[in-house]
Formats: C-alpha cells, sequence, structure tokens
C-alpha cells in the first residue's frame, strides 16, 4: 500500500538555509526513501515571490515522493496537518541591535508560530528550530503550545555535533564513519562545549589518540567559532552544513540512531547532569525512532562539568530575559 504523505511545513524557505534544504526534503533524505512529502513553505511577504520560484525549481526536479507544495505566510495555514515542522525563518542580529531586541524580535516570530503549530498542527507533531538563538527560540515556541508535548520542541545542536566528529576526524586521520559518541553540551552558541570524552576512534578512547593541549586550545574554540569562521570565509553563514544538520536530525528522531552511537541534540532538559528542567540544551541524545531519550549516566570530568555549568548560566540569562520580555 502506497504511504500517505508527511506533511512538512519550512518556515524562511525562500532563505538560504531553504534552499539548500527544500531539496532534500522532497528527495526522501529526511524522511527516508518510501516516505511521499508534502511541503508546506511559510515566507514573509516580502519572500513570497522567491519562494515561488524555488517551488517551480523542486516540480522541474519531478522527484517522485513529493506529493504537494504550498507557499504561504500565515502560519496557521503553513502549520495546519504539520508533522514536522523546520523552524529557520528567524530575524538576524544587525548592527546595533542589543540582544533584548534580539530576543523580542524573535519572540514576534517563535510566539506565533508556536501557537500557530499548537492550534492546527498534527497530534504528532515535532519541531526542529534552527534559526538563532535556537535554544531559546525553542524555548519561546514551546511555552506558546501548551498542548504539545514540550519534547516535541528540539533546538539544532547537529552541526556542531557534525562539526565537532569532522575535527576529530582530521586530527587522528581516520574516516568520520569511525567516530562515535561525540558530544557537545549546552547552547549553540560560542559557550557550547564540544566533548571527546566519551567518544571513540575505531573502538580506541579519542582521548587517549589526541593531546589535551589540541583539545583545549584547537578542538574547542574551532569548534565552538565555527559558524564565524564560515561567515569570514564565505562572506554568508553556513547553509548547506546547516541544511545537513536539520536533515540528519529529523531523520535519526523519526527514524531512530544508530545502535552503540548517539547523537547531540537539543533538548528541553529533564534535569539530568543538572541542568534545570525545562532548557533546551545539547545533550547527547539516542532515539528509538520517535522519541529522542537524553543518555544518562555518564561519568562526568571536571573539564565537563565546567563546560556544563557554563552553558546553563548562559542559556539561563536567555531564558530569564525573555521571561522579562513576556516571552514565555
Ligand atoms: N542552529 C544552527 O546550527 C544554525 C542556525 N542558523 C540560523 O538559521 C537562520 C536562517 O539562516 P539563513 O537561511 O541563512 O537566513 P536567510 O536570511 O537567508 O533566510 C531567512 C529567511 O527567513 C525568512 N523569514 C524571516 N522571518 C520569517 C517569519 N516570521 N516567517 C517565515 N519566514 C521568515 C526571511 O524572509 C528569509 O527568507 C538564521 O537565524 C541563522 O542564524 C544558521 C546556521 C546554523
Ligand atoms: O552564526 C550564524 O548565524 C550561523 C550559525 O549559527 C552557525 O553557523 O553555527
Amino acid at each position: 500500500m502506497t504511504k500517505a504523505p508527511v506533511t512538512v511545513t519550512v518556515t524562511g524557505a525562500a532563505g538560504q538555509i531553504g534552499y539548500a534544504l527544500l531539496f532534500r526534503i522532497a528527495s526522501g533524505a529526511l524522511l527516508g526513501p518510501d516516505t511521499p512529502v508534502k511541503l508546506n513553505m511559510l515566507e514573509i511577504p516580502q519572500g513570497l515571490k522567491a519562494a515561488e520560484g524555488t517551488a517551480m525549481e523542486l516540480n522541474d526536479c519531478a522527484f517522485p515522493l513529493l506529493s504537494e507544495i504550498n507557499i504561504y505566510d500565515d502560519a496557521n495555514k503553513a502549520f495546519d496537518g504539520a508533522n514536522v515542522g523546520l523552524l529557520v525563518g528567524a530575524r538576524p542580529r544587525t548592527k546595533g541591535m542589543e540582544r533584548a531586541d534580539l530576543l523580542q524580535a524573535n519572540g514576534g516570530i517563535f510566539g506565533p508560530q508556536g501557537k500557530a503549530i499548537n492550534d492546527h498542527a498534527a497530534d504528532d507533531i515535532r519541531v526542529l528550530v534552527v534559526g538563532n538563538p535556537a535554544n531559546t527560540n525553542a524555548l519561546i515556541a514551546a511555552a506558546s503550545a501548551p498542548d504539545v508535548p514540550a519534547s516535541r520542541f528540539t533546538a539544532m545542536m547537529r552541526l556542531d555535533h557534525n562539526r565537532a566528529i569532522a575535527q576529530l576526524a582530521e586530527k587522528v586521520g581516520a574516516p568520520v564513519a569511525d567516530i562515535k559518541k561525540m558530544a557537545v553540551w549546552g547552547n549553540h552558541s560560542a559557550d557550547q562545549y564540544p566533548d571527546v570524552s566519551y567518544a571513540t576512534v575505531a573502538g580506541k578512547p579519542a582521548a587517549d589518540l589526541v593531546e589535551a593541549a589540541w583539545l583545549d586550545e584547537y578542538f574547542v574554540p574551532t569548534v565552538a567559532k565555527r559558524g564565524a569562521a564560515i561567515i569570514e570565509a564565505r562572506g554568508a553563514s553556513s547553509a548547506a552544513s546547516a541544511a545537513n544538520a536539520a536533515i540528519d536530525h529529523v531523520y535519526n528522531w523519526v527514524n531512530g540512531t544508530p545502535e552503540g552511537d548517539w547523537v547531540t541534540a537539543g533538548v528541553a532538559s529533564d534535569g539530568s547532569y543538572g541542568v534545570p528542567e525545562g532548557l533546551v540544551y545539547g545533550f547527547p541524545c539516542t532515539s528509538n525512532g520517535g522519541e529522542w531519550e537524553i543518555v544518562k549516566d555518564l561519568e562526568i570530568s571536571d573539564a565537563t562539568r565546567a563546560g556544563i555549568e557554563r552553558n546553563i548560566k548562559a542559556l539561563e540569562e536567555e531564558r530569564d530575559a525573555v521571561r522579562e520580555l513576556g516571552l514565555i
């Protein structure tokens, strides 16, 4: 029997990540090669014309799995019946903008989108927030969707996770496929703590293969500041790698993580590792093909503890700021 199409809503569909993401969703990379997709694209009015151009190109690909394309500038319509929501469109920080202004502007986007999800999405809705500040935007969207379990609102830490794997693979001269159990704790910001404590390279502890000084002085800052380095080199922020990470996150959420490995996902804390409940925080996670589960009871070194605490502080500050603004 042919499967019913899964409705995937992408916000910021006419942006640079949108352009790198939509074709892969339509090709089957997001949900698997047997799952037809109905694509709902959400844009602001100024973005609609470009979204139409992208929709024309999607048509021209004649993807067998793409059952329908719709373009909206109304979140209530775009999320109607949505099973997966990729919240990419966000207000970037511009010159002279204070952090509170940025949080306020994004609250004006992620609050109403959370409410639209609450009121119109399918019961099995799964949301990945990509737009920055991703962790706190996910918190805002979740707070505006009281009827949807908070566990369904996640933030993208997978690009950080993939960047960390790539850096370690290059250092030790191993294929990326040999690297398991990488972790990136905390916030998708320069505060994040990429951690090789549990990582293995072809079964050997990664920590035995690299020097402590390389980890502290090169690995952690290189991964944490990679977004800025890409902007410096490309003149624009990461787009294809961000789209790829979004695909990886949702694919593993829906289809499960590989046996003997985990990935990093930004999920609502259940209090694990002393992270206050409810903060959307990067943890090592597995999925059984439906729900993320935080990997529990890992032994935490002093360095990891310091990284975890730094990120708790940063995310609590963001949470308190949006609370003061009345956004959560
Ligand atoms: N979490 C992560 O790892 C990463 C996050 N990002 C973030 O992703 C976001 C998007 O990046 P790009 O695609 O490069 O930006 P972009 O500026 O190229 O595209 C953003 C699109 O969102 C649209 N948009 C703005 N407000 C909207 C709304 N209320 N509803 C629907 N659409 C709306 C804009 O019209 C624009 O077309 C940025 O916030 C960026 O910082 C980027 C890379 C990695
Ligand atoms: O800094 C940005 O806007 C892009 C970003 O999040 C990243 O590349 O990690």
